[in-house]
């Protein structure tokens, strides 16, 4: 045995190897030590190797589930090796062979995926041709078919790799590549990226002769990873991959690229604590559907730059919000409500298909099947007749046409309420086939036989309690009580003894049992049997039901943010071709459901006006403000409407994002570095279209480099790149930069003092900010009243010292002078020591700490400074 277990152990590779033994998975080996640590599982020996004990822990197989999502989720692959031969026919080891491969990109199983997210495997092969360098990446959703591939400049791979955003990647050997944790990734020969051996496996899969047909005769490095990555996930598979049907290739340009850190910055499916809520996504996700979901999901974390499709989900959104001329304005429930009432009684149609096609659907997930497709015609109807008409919104509800045929199908075939499992039996319906009707009939149908052989039993023995019973132990038996066994005839055998009853087996009972049980399991047979021939005729339906799939899912995503649109007051936003955001009355459209009254703002970005410099106190809402522009431009490049009274948009090639300071450790980079870094890349690669976020730049070194850094970065991205930039500052020397180049505008977050301490605005004004408030706010933090006492003083200190302006530092000429910076440390102006009283008075006062002191030790020290006058 041990030799069958290495040599599949050597096919398995670096894959944990769940080898099936009876009710069990086992694994041996390192495999073992490996599951036990990551599982918590019992690690036991089973025989020697070399005379060492060999480390053995297993898993039991009904409980094999639950295990492979816990080592999918910790990113480890699982070869699953099942028995295929008949125990009792082979001499050695039961046959065994390696069906199928789980790994975090390739999961199919309803219980291994997440619901509202997709999981997919990428590959990305750096290929030098002619002197220059081009990355290809291509990925796959195993659990809708869906196989694309882009190339890229290898400098935007990082970018690219984290738009996909796979749970796995492969790439080949040698190539360096670095991945977050959360994708587990897998380096394979170089030679399964060659264009010859990636073709080949390309076109075998596809039964063509060449590739022409794919649009990738001049992309090579798509060619290649799109090869290897077929290769890899055809082995992971003990099916064919039928339902990856084409071959879709992503040009550049499609989307406004947001780079990773931008992702990050504006929580579109993640906080930046790496919650899931709240999010965009999560503000937004109305979806009444997982396929609506992962939809929605996706299109977050993929603006459109080409205006027509996004005017098209505009429109439809606008549709779905506008009931049809005729219908009941007046009554609920609305038709978006009932819509979306219907919609939630429809199953994730998109994973069904795939698992039909892969051969693994469950009988309960056709039965859901069968349920809403007898839902869809209504919902169709629906779609045509109570909504203003659209002919993308028709286009859709025409998409839901599914064949009667298949309805009929399955509704004659699966039972109203199906087992899970087809080898649980139960799950083909009754009346679907006559030979499996008549052997549940013979298999169930006990019923006369044995009363008529109690009353003939009690006959003959005289026993007048004897009873004839059944469990699924024992299976049939004579039971008789302990006092009347003296009676039983000779031909009654002893199945069993229990405390008051004998229990006993006839040969006639005997051949009963055998032909019932023999009834079921070929009734058992016969359903599976019947199951695999209804996956064939299902087969040729994967395709329809694809594509009502993807229909369902637009729909529903389209629905869930014309509900969110109706119910917040957002607005459909004008689409222009310029570079231009203009926005009125906007807010953000997470931060506004948090908090009670969220003050609306306008922002006007265009040609004349290129950079917004935003000044105003800490906490006055300069985050909060950028964020909401770029989220207001994301959603409308996504085809939502937005947060605002009105709003323009124009194009936009990138969103960029420089905000807030997070050290990366991992990386070896500081605070400053990180912001450096993010900063070159905004200066190397924004344009004239593209949308810029800055905030507080800078402020991670000492003032004047920060200051001298910010401003040239400014004066950088106005004067070369021309960038829509919002630039968020506490270096006021900075809100000068109008005067010195056209295109900048100052505004600011008002703020007002009041007795209380200081009351925030949230009000974007014209103009720079006129003070720093910081101190303030500080105090509202909860900063000790002595340490803001001692800060209030220095301050004054530092003001009278270097600047009639406040905020010296700030305020002061771009050039530093040496006297600001002497002033910055110089001591407190020399006393007059020539008077004795003034001198000792001197003297005592500059003992005292003020800030150490009780009141009662001040007023005490008040008290000796009076004497010391006297
Ligand atoms: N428009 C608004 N209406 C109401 N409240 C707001 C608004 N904008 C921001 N806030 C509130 O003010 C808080 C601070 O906002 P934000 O972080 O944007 O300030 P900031 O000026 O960027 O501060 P800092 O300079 O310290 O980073 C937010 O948590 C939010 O609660």
């Amino acid at each position: 045995m041990m030799r069958q277990y290495l040599r599949l152990k050597e096919e398995a590779g670096s894959h944990l190897l769940f080898y099936r033994m009876g009710d069990f998975y086992e694994m041996f080996y390192e495999d073992a030590e490996r599951a036990a640590r990551l599982l918590n599982l019992t690690l036991t020996k089973r025989g020697t190797s070399n005379g060492a004990p060999i480390p053995m822990a297993g898993v039991p197989f009904h409980a094999m589930e639950g295990y492979l999502a816990r080592l999918v989720a910790l990113g480890e692959s699982v070869a699953i090796c099942e028995q295929i031969g008949e125990p009792a026919a082979s001499k050695g080891p039961v046959e065994r062979q390696i069906v199928r491969i789980v790994t975090p990109g390739t999961l199919t199983d309803e219980a291994l995926l997440p619901a509202k997210a997709d999981r997919l495997i990428a590959a990305a092969w750096v290929m030098s041709q002619n002197r220059s360098k081009t990355a290809g990446v291509a990925w796959m959703n195993l659990a809708n078919g869906d196989f694309a591939v882009t190339s890229c400049d290898p400098e935007m791979l990082d970018t690219e790799l984290h738009r996909i955003a796979p749970a796995e990647l492969i790439f080949p050997e040698q190539q360096p590549l670095s991945m977050d944790d959360s994708t587990s990734t897998r380096r394979m020969p170089a030679w399964h990226f060659e264009l010859d051996n990636a073709q080949t496996a390309l076109q075998s899969h596809f039964g063509v002769d060449s590739m022409a047909g794919f649009d990738l005769a001049d992309q090579p490095a798509c060619i290649g990873a799109a090869g290897a990555l077929l290769h890899y996930v055809s082995r992971t598979q003990s099916q064919a991959l039928s339902h990856i049907q084409s071959l879709r290739v992503e040009r550049a340009g499609q989307y406004v690229v947001l780079d990773p850190v931008t992702r990050k910055n504006l929580e579109i499916t993640q906080t930046l604590s790496g919650e899931d809520s709240p999010t965009l996504f999560s503000t937004l996700d109305h979806c009444q559907t997982p396929m609506g979901s992962r939809l929605l999901r996706y299109w977050l974390h993929h603006p459109l730059r080409d205006n027509t499709p996004v005017v098209e989900r505009q429109g439809i959104i606008q549709s779905l919000l506008s009931p049809a001329a005729g219908s009941d304005q007046f009554n609920a429930p609305t038709p978006l409500y009932a819509l979306r009432q219907t919609l939630r009684k429809i199953p994730d149609i998109e994973r069904i298909a795939t698992r039909v096609a892969l051969r693994s659907v469950r009988p309960r997930e056709l039965a859901s099947l069968r349920d809403a497709m007898q839902v869809l015609p209504a919902l169709q109807q629906h779609l045509l007749s109570s909504f203003q008409a659209h002919a993308s919104l028709s286009a859709l509800a025409h998409q839901l046409g599914l064949e009667d045929s298949l309805t009929t199908l399955l509704q004659q075939a699966i039972a109203a309420e199906p087992a899970l499992m087809v080898r649980d039996g139960g799950v083909i319906a009754d009346g679907f086939d006559d030979t499996l009707d008549e052997l549940r009939r013979l298999a169930t149908d006990s019923g006369e036989f044995l009363v008529a052989l109690e009353a003939r039993e009690r006959e003959r023995t005289g026993i007048a309690n004897l009873r004839v019973e059944f469990n699924r132990v024992h299976g049939f038996f004579i039971e008789v009580s302990k006092g009347q066994t003296d009676k039983v005839p000779d031909d009654y055998r002893r199945r069993q003894t229990l405390k008051n009853v004998e229990r006993y087996i006839t040969p006639e009972l005997k051949s009963w049992e055998d032909k019932v049980l023999s009834a079921q399991d070929r009734s058992l047979a016969r359903e599976k049997l019947l199951y695999e021939q209804l996956l064939d005729t299902l087969a040729p339906h994967v395709t329809p039901l694809s594509a009502c799939a993807q229909a369902l899912a637009r729909i529903d995503a389209l629905a869930a943010l014309a509900e969110h649109a109706m119910a917040n007051d957002w607005v459909a936003p004008q689409l222009s071709e310029n570079a231009a955001i203009v926005i009125e009355q906007g807010r953000h459209p997470v931060v506004e459901h948090s908090i009670e009254r969220f003050i609306a703002n306008d922002c006007d970005l265009g040609p004349d006006r290129r950079m917004l410099l935003i000044t105003g106190p800490n906490m006055g809402g300069k985050s909060t403000y950028m964020r909401q522009i770029a989220l207001i431009v994301l959603l409308a490049r996504v085809g939502s409407f937005v947060p605002a009274a009105q709003a323009t948009i124009g194009q936009v090639d990138r969103i960029f994002t420089r905000i807030g300071a997070a050290d990366d450790l991992a990386g070896g980079r500081s605070t400053f570095m990180m912001e450096m870094t993010e900063a070159a890349a905004i200066l190397a690669a924004s344009t004239p279209q593209s949308l810029v976020l800055m905030d507080e730049i800078g402020r991670g070194t000492s003032t004047y480099d920060g200051l001298a850094l910010a401003w040239a970065i400014a004066h950088r991205l106005l004067t070369h790149n021309q960038a829509l930039t919002l630039f968020a500052t506490h270096y006021f020397e900075i809100t000068r930069l109008p005067d010195e180049a056209a295109g900048a505008v100052n505004v600011h977050l008002a703020a007002a003092e009041s007795a209380s301490g200081i009351v925030f605005l949230h009000e974007v004004q014209p103009g720079p900010a006129s003070r720093s408030y910081g101190i303030q706010v500080a105090q509202r933090a909860g900063i000790p009243a002595a340490v803001i006492r001692h800060a209030g003083r220095e301050l004054a200190r530092l003001e009278s010292a270097g600047a009639t302006q406040p905020q010296l530092d700030l305020f002061s000429p771009v050039e530093p002078d040496a006297d600001l910076a002497e002033a910055l440390i110089a001591p407190p102006p020399p006393t007059d020591v020539a008077d004795p009283v003034l001198t000792e008075l001197h003297n005592t006062l500059k003992q005292v700490d003020p800030d150490t002191l009780t009141p009662r030790e001040a007023l005490d020290l008040l008290y000796k400074l009076r004497a010391q006058l006297s």
